[in-house]
């Protein structure tokens, strides 16, 4: 290669990474044409038809690279441009928009350099054949810049096409469904039909060129100067609309002037090299996740070499499935999720259920003290050796067995563990397998999302006197003999069931769950304790409260050990034995914070933790202005424990996402109907737009992606440097750093504003159900179609 051709491929190269190559692609050509050395009447025909001689020049140089000796692949390949460009150009030429032609010629280029094979068939020599006349004419021009040439190429190619496949009526959707499905069997039709589909594209491809020759002005530049009025409906009126470009003006009959947007036709997302994947919440990262990492990230810009795409999407496999079942880090090797065997493990109860049902059929209902009326279980078995013969194996012992088998170190090692062992604190340290991984957020075993709860087992776990509380309105008592109607003591002759150890454990890791509600847990004993028996178990029992708090104190210990996850966290609430937080055991006092109902300390000391935090009582509802105090402390207001009614739904509003409070967004993921669209901050980039008005201060979307800590940011930070593309959230004074290059939410494509412009939006640290999240919130009222725009500089808010 000649000095001069590698200093102008440098050139081309800086060019291409300081900028987006579709911007300066056309300058790239300009000044390769220039080189060349055209006359006069080249150049002029070039300006005029630049785009287009752009994009083709560009699409047979690299199909020429791709395939120098193979002629016919060559072939097969101009056909399939051909193909893509005629629409490419039609289309742009209908839109008058040559920013619209290079995007998608660029990308329609990309997507056929992955084909790189022959097609074979009958048809496509056919074709072939009849196209290479043509084809012969455009190489006749030694590759130099016959826009004209190259337009009648492309025309009289449609035709040829049309002519040669002859007329069908088939649906054209219907065609390509069937194509598909041939091309799984590997039936050769496919091919066929594909044709037959290239055909149909290609007339109306045709009837667009044809009508768009005739109705748009002929110099592409015209738009800027001339206006193209088109007649639309507006309110019910027809009226004239202006394109300027950008803008429209509408002219009303009272001649007011009315803006609106005309947003760019997004036929594709972003996600050629780049894969990202959509998230639900945010992903929590892991030490697995580190390994799978690839080292080499591409660049956004680049041109990824194929055997760096390869390597990256086979590292990314094992990334992209354990986001999607975040719980198989658990059980991955077995193949299946810790989800699937837990609904397995409840399969098998509901055939025990069923099994208990039809070995009591025979039986009169009246042989058992009551009968569940939701589950027609028998609340009280007439002896506990026929309640064992209905349940051949112990299913609390199953579960917690399932449980840890699929643990991994995490959980404790309880595969040594004899089931039927005696020893008291086995057996405890079984029931807190149950208790430790079951997330108090998500209400599922082993979310995922959320580290497991080290919460201290209180004092006085049980309350002496049942209490009417919310859960016991909503469940009538359960028969008979059921504890609401009887009274407590140790003479009656119901308590006549033995506790086993199994028992105990299975009751201390449910109590947090049900409370008093000691009709559900004797569901789920399933016969084995009556609810009255569960309840006289609370009141008398002591020895699972001492044993619990001390064996807790132990596992703590254990645990910092043992937890294999990355402290990449959100906030952890405090965790302490004493019911009082003091700055010596309170981790939320030590960081400025209120403790949350998600605290240990709230149930400790049942909600009454002098550091609790204060929740709204805004009776409009609003709690979008100083006066919420959930608000103004920069959180959620919680259904729970709000008095804004920010648990129900605003009557008076048809929509379903509108709810009475608006201070909720996060938690019921409310967020605005947003689209990705080729931005008009970030030229030749991607940015978000609203489809729907906003007023100030609403919830327009969440910031996700990965939780990463520091460290970690700082890393990927380097990496993503040379990329000039930054999808990383993170505040100076912020305790989580959120990446969503990889993973994340349709917020990632939210660019900043121009220089000297005000954003529309502002965004902030949010703590929701406990956890710190990131929202991008209105800073004015925005309307429908309007770029979100907030400002990525750390510390600033707004
Ligand atoms: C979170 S991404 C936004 C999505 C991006 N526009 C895309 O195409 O995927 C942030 C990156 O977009 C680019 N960007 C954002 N705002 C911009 C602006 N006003 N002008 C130019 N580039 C911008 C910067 O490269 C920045 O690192």
């Amino acid at each position: 290669m000649s000095q001069g051709s590698k200093d102008s491929l440098s050139q081309d190269k800086n060019l291409l990474t300081s900028q987006k190559p579709l911007n300066v692609l056309e300058k790239v050509l300009q000044r390769k044409l220039l080189a060349r050395e055209l006359s006069e009447e080249q150049r002029a025909r070039f300006e005029r038809w630049s785009p287009l001689c752009g994009f083709v020049i560009t699409v047979w140089h690299e199909i020429h690279k791709l395939s120098p000796n193979d002629a016919k692949l060559e072939e097969a390949n101009v056909l399939r441009v051909l193909y893509q460009s005629s629409f490419i150009i039609a289309d742009s030429i209908k839109y008058n928009s040559s920013a619209k032609l290079e995007s998608e010629g660029h990308a329609a280029f990309n997507s056929l350099r992955g084909l790189g094979k022959e097609i074979p068939g009958e048809t496509v020599k056919k074709i072939e054949c009849s196209l290479k006349e043509v084809y012969e004419n455009l190489l006749a021009t030694e590759r130099e810049i016959r826009a004209e040439a190259l337009w009648e190429f492309l025309s009289s190619a449609a035709k040829t096409l049309l002519e040669s496949l002859g007329e069908q009526k088939l649906r054209l959707d219907y065609l390509w469904d069937r194509r598909e499905a041939l091309e799984k069997e590997g039936v050769s039709e496919a091919d066929l039909l594909f044709y037959e589909i290239l055909k149909r594209r290609i007339r109306r491809i045709r009837e667009l060129v044809q009508y768009n020759r005739k109705t748009i002005p002929q110099r592409q530049d015209s738009f800027t100067r001339h206006e193209l009025v088109v007649p639309v409906f507006w309110q019910g009126q027809r009226i004239k609309v202006a394109f300027d470009g950008r803008f429209s003006k509408i002219h009303t009959p009272k001649d007011k002037l009315v803006f609106v947007t005309r947003m760019s036709n997004v036929q594709r997302l972003p996600s050629e090299y780049f894969t990202w994947v959509p998230l639900r919440s945010n992903y929590r990262v892991t030490h697995a996740d580190l390994k799978n990492e690839p080292i080499v990230l591409p660049l956004i810009d680049e041109q990824v070499q194929e055997d760096i795409y390869k390597k990256l999407k086979k590292s990314e496999s094992p990334m992209i499935h354990s986001e999607l079942y975040p719980e198989n880090s658990k059980g991955q090797e077995e193949g299946t999720s810790l989800s699937t065997k837990l609904f397995d493990i409840c399969n098998k109860l509901v055939s025990y259920i069923l099994k208990a049902d039809s070995n009591n059929e025979s039986e009169p209902v009246s042989s058992y003290s009551t009968v569940c009326p939701e589950t027609y279980l028998p609340r009280k078995a007439a002896s506990s050796n026929e309640a064992e013969s209905i349940f051949e194996e112990s299913y609390i012992q199953k579960i917690c067995s399932r449980l840890c088998n699929e643990s991994d170190g995490a959980m404790p090692a309880l595969d040594k563990l004899s089931l039927d062992s005696d020893d008291f604190e086995q057996m405890q340290s079984l029931g807190n397998v149950l208790r430790k991984w079951f997330c108090r957020k998500c209400y599922t075993y082993a979310c995922g999302e959320h580290l497991p709860l080290e919460v201290p087992i209180p004092e006085r776990i049980f309350s002496l006197s049942y209490e009417k509380d919310r859960t016991s309105v909503l469940c009538p008592p359960c028969g008979s003999s059921c504890f609401d109607s009887q009274e407590i003591s140790s003479q009656n002759s119901l308590c006549d069931h033995m506790w086993t150890n199994e028992d105990v454990y299975s009751f201390q890791s449910f109590w947090r769950v049900f409370g008093s509600n000691w009709c559900d847990f004797a569901t789920i004993f399933f016969g084995r304790h009556t609810c009255y028996e569960c309840a006289f178990f609370a009141e008398s029992t002591n020895v699972a409260r001492r044993k619990a708090t001390r064996k807790n104190g132990q596992r703590k210990k254990n645990q910092s050990k043992r937890n294999p996850i990355v402290a990449v966290m959100n906030h952890i609430h405090c965790c302490h034995e004493g019911e009082e937080c003091s700055s010596d055991n309170c981790s939320c006092k030590k960081s400025n914070l209120y403790c949350e109902k998600y605290c240990p300390c709230q149930i400790l000391t049942q909600g009454n933790c002098a550091r609790k935090a204060v929740y709204c009582t805004c009776r409009k509802g609003k709690c979008l202005n100083g006066q919420c105090p959930c608000f103004t402390e920069k959180r959620e207001c919680d259904p729970d424990t709000c008095l804004c009614f920010a648990n129900c739904r605003n009557p008076s509003k048809q929509k379903d996402n509108e709810f009475t409070c608006k201070n909720i967004g996060i938690r019921r993921k409310a967020h605005k109907r947003l689209v990705i669209a080729p931005s008009d901050t970030h030229k030749g980039g991607w940015g978000l737009f609203t489809l729907e008005p906003i007023e100030k201060f609403e919830f327009v979307c969440e910031y996700k992606g990965e939780l990463v800590s520091l460290e970690e940011l700082g890393r990927r930070e380097k990496s993503y440097e040379r990329a000039q593309m930054t999808f990383l959230f993170s505040r100076e004074t912020g305790e989580v750093h959120i990446d969503a290059t990889r993973k994340g939410g349709k917020s990632r494509f939210a660019n900043e504003p121009e220089k000297n412009r005000p954003p529309n939006c502002f965004s902030q640290y949010m703590r929701t159900m406990g956890d710190l999240h990131v929202g991008i919130y209105a800073a004015r009222n925005i309307q429908a179609g309007e770029e979100i725009l907030f400002k990525y500089e750390c510390g600033s808010e707004l």
